[in-house]
């Protein structure tokens, strides 16, 4: 099924930050989001999650087929490695976590509590949960932040092995994933805040 976006406005704290924002996400295909810092990617992510309503604009195909990964890594920190991929496991009626410990080498660290992770580790944690959804429409945001080059490599292995099974992903990212995928650039659609018009004119 494809994620379809259409004539999409979205606003961040009630300010809009893009609109006319179209695409479609089929199966098999990853779509990387490009953009200046603070232009709205993190925005477009969350409403695509279903985080927060767009302003205007449909998303069709996403109603429970989506596992987003933000900016937080969205794990336990009193549960260990094990118990947080198996309560996501649980949480998505998925079962067994071994395709997510292999996926980013986290065998060594499983007993471990994730409050104590690095950052890194943290995020092939927060990463490896995505496996365990058994959800089709991945959408990441920043996902390789902390990750080293090999960790960085795991990621797009994953992405390309979830693609090869007919999976999707939607990522914003500023680095290059060497992925094959085709590019989002969101800045052109940026739409500015009115400016205060505070001209007083019985000045004149
Ligand atoms: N909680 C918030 N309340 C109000 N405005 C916010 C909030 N979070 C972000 N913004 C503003 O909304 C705009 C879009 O932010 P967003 O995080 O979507 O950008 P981004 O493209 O993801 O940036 P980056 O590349 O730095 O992650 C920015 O101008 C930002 O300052």
């Amino acid at each position: 099924m494809t994620l379809t976006v259409t004539d999409l406005a979205i606003a961040r704290g009630g300010v809009p930050v893009l609109e006319g924002l179209g695409f479609a996400l089929e199966p098999g295909q990853a779509l990387v989001v490009r953009g200046p810092n603070g232009i709205g990617k993190t925005t477009l992510l969350r409403a695509i999650a279903g985080l927060q309503p767009p302003l205007s604009g449909r998303i069709e195909g996403a109603e429970d087929r989506i596992a987003y990964a933000g900016h937080s890594d969205g794990i336990k920190p009193t549960l260990s490695v094990t118990e947080n991929l198996t309560f996501w496991a649980a949480v998505f009626g998925a079962r067994g976590i071994e395709g997510a410990l292999d996926a980013y080498d986290l065998h060594e660290l499983a007993d471990r509590h994730a409050g104590n992770l690095s950052a890194g580790q943290k995020r092939r944690l927060g990463l490896a949960r995505l496996l365990v959804t058994g959800r089709p429409v991945w959408v990441l945001d920043e996902p390789t932040v902390s990750l080293d080059k090999e960790a960085v490599g795991k990621f797009a292995d994953a992405v390309r092995a979830h693609l090869g099974q007919g999976g999707s992903a939607l990522i914003a990212t500023h680095i290059d994933l060497g992925l094959d995928a085709t590019t989002l650039e969101v800045g052109p659609f940026r739409a500015l805040p009115k400016p205060v018009d505070d001209f007083d004119g019985d000045f004149l």
